[in-house]
């Protein structure tokens, strides 16, 4: 491994994990905690519009949203160029405003293969030389994880790619469960460091400038690692995203998403919104994994934000035309706020 105290170039941590795990919850960690850093953010979600930019903790200036498909393959690209804008900015070079910043953090979809965004630091000479990635942190949800692992690829890939691994929401199941998770993590990826973590909460020198990540160890795991070009994914797994301007009413919602999870819980695996409900001034934060769903209110509508309800459906088998005439249906009779 390369001796990090000599390498001036910017260290990159890649925070992955599968569907609502809670990389988002991690992220606004980070942001707050007290490590005098600059971080740069980059930020693709899986869906035309991302919901995540309004979740994120007072940062808006630097983070860079992806959203028109999947960062490890349509829009790798993009991330090339993010990179390629970013280091122009912190270099002084080209048109954008000049940026100063001393990491770099990329939050992938919960559908994303690591491979390929760890392969753009190694593979592009540009790139390569300018960033370093430093770990790939990945976030398991224990609640759901056993199911993740049993049908998909991507939560497979995502923890046997990882160099830290955060075995996160053990408030919801007991130890006997999170004892055979931890062992079934260790048998896919036993070189990861892993920790046991609540609400994503981790110190900040567990996951930043660990230099962790190691090219070698990877190329063992996948051979093809610098070569491969395509890779498959879960096809099925669709998006479908809502949006409206009335107000909604909230127990009309709830009812038409519990209907929906009834049969088809197994298949849902995210929902999430911010929404604009009738009689609340404040926005209302819709977060949903399987069966589990939760509403609260975030902050005030700022005076100059047009208030309007988003919200994304993930999942397989979904009914967007049934989706859009639930959510439509929602529109409530206005009451002043
Ligand atoms: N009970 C419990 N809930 C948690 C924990 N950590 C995060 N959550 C909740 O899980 C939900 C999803 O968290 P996020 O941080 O948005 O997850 P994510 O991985 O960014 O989700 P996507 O970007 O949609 O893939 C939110 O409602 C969080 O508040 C935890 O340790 N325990």
């Amino acid at each position: 491994m390369p001796d990090q105290q000599a390498d001036t170039r910017i260290p990159v941590t890649v925070l992955t994990g599968f569907l609502g795990a809670g990389k988002t919850t991690l992220l606004n960690h980070v942001l707050t905690a007290e490590h005098g850093q600059k971080i740069a953010v980059i930020v693709n979600e899986f869906g035309e519009v991302g919901i995540d930019n309004q979740l994120v903790v007072g940062a808006d200036e630097e983070i860079f949203e992806m959203n028109n498909g999947c960062i490890c393959c349509t829009v790798r690209g993009d991330l090339i160029r993010i990179l390629g804008e970013l280091m122009d900015a912190k270099l002084g070079k080209g048109s954008r405003r000049k940026a100063d910043f001393d990491r770099v953090l990329i939050e992938t979809t919960g559908l994303a293969d690591p491979a390929p965004v760890a392969q753009t630091f190694f593979v592009d000479e540009e790139i390569a030389g300018f960033y370093r990635l430093d770990a790939i942190v990945t976030v398991v949800d224990a609640k759901h994880a056993g199911q993740h692992l049993d049908e998909g690829h991507e939560a497979q890939e995502q923890v046997a790619f990882a160099d830290v691994l955060l075995l996160n929401k053990t408030d919801l199941v007991p130890v006997e469960e999170l004892q055979q998770l931890e062992q079934r993590l260790r048998a896919m990826n036993s070189a990861a460091k892993l920790y046991r973590t609540q609400q994503s909460r981790i110190r900040m020198d567990q996951i930043l400038g660990i230099g962790a990540f190691d090219l070698d160890k990877k190329l063992e795991i996948d051979p093809g690692f610098l070569v491969e070009e395509a890779h498959d994914h879960d096809d099925e797994v669709a998006s479908v995203f809502l949006r409206e301007t009335q107000p909604l009413d909230l127990d009309k919602l709830e009812r038409f998403i519990n209907e929906w999870l009834v049969e088809h819980g197994t298949d849902t695996f995210r929902y999430k919104g911010v929404l604009h409900i009738n009689g609340v001034k404040k926005r209302v934060v819709f977060q949903g994994i399987h069966m589990l769903f939760s509403s609260y209110p975030d902050r005030d509508w700022k005076p100059d934000e047009t208030p309007v309800s988003e919200f994304v459906v993930i999942g397989r088998n979904l009914d967007e035309a049934w989706f859009r005439r639930q959510f439509a249906g929602c529109a409530a009779v206005t009451t002043n706020t």
